[in-house]
């Protein structure tokens, strides 16, 4: 069974994870010739994302993925009709042979992507809310090489060496969260979709944004060289192959 990414496009876990193979499937490739214009989609607002020093947050090399674990407190105040909560976010990236995002945009694959997962309090706990249609949310952000540091990053990257080996986990001191993202966050696609690993639950309200977020080749080669997934092999390639849309529409908030 293809549990290490990217998989097939003929993916194998739905042989053990049937939604796997449904038809509201992420990530998807989005092609700006075919996404709709929506003036409701207002500019994406955060709240509480510069977080104290002293707060510690878990990091942790879970063998798929680095994971930060976020406060609940953290919460998106507008660009959701409902209301969405923090829970962890996470990367996906390629290796120093090709780029590692999971959605593409016209065909085109970024070095590599952050999701910012959110769950609906409405829906009552985190895992009902994962089973619920809109029960989930995914702000999600494309990394691209640039001509410096990004040093929003390096409070993350600098603590990778710490967790090079799965399972292994460290503490990361409170920082400004919301400069993981792009400056501009009034400009992104939507789209209804699933998480992209096992259970495959098709209750995620995507958002991607149209800024990417810029590192040096340095910090995207950290990210790609220094993480060991199952049975140490080099943690590389972590993202699903682009998913078929059945009919989906991607909506833009931008023309
Ligand atoms: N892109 S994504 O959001 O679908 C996604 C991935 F693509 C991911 F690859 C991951 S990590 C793989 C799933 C996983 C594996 C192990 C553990 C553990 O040992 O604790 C936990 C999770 C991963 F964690 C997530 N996001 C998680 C999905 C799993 C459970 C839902 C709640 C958090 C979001
Ligand atoms: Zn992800």
């Amino acid at each position: 069974m293809c549990l290490s990414l990217p998989c097939t496009d003929k993916d194998e876990w739905q042989l053990e994870f049937p939604f796997c193979g449904g038809q509201k499937q992420s990530p998807i490739n989005i092609d700006t010739n075919s996404t709709i214009f929506s003036h409701e989609l207002q500019p994406i607002v955060l709240a509480g994302y510069s977080l104290d020093p002293s707060e510690q947050l878990s990091l942790m090399n879970n063998g798929h993925t680095v994971v930060l674990q976020l406060p609940g407190s953290l919460t998106i105040a507008s660009g959701y009709p409902q209301e969405y909560r923090a829970m962890q976010l996470h990367l996906h990236w390629g290796s120093p042979e090709g780029p590692g995002s999971e959605h593409t945009v016209d065909g085109r694959r970024y070095d590599g992507e952050i999701h910012m997962v959110y769950y609906n309090p409405s829906c009552g706990s985190i895992k009902e809310a994962m089973k619920q249609p809109g029960g989930l949310a995914v702000l999600a952000a494309f990394l691209q090489v640039g001509p410096e540091d990004n040093m929003h990053y390096q409070p993350l990257l600098e603590q990778l060496h710490k967790v090079q080996e799965e399972g292994k986990e460290t503490t990361v001191a409170g920082f400004n969260i919301e400069g993981l993202l792009p400056a501009n966050l009034g400009r992104y696609y939507r789209y209804s979709g699933s998480l992209t690993t096992p259970p495959c639950y098709q209750t995620v309200n995507w958002t991607v944004f149209n800024w990417t977020v810029l590192l040096s080749k340095e910090q995207i080669s950290l990210l790609e060289t220094t993480l060991q997934g199952d049975d140490d092999t080099d943690l590389q390639n972590n993202f699903r192959l682009t998913q078929r849309l059945h009919g989906r529409k991607v909506l833009a908030s931008f023309q």
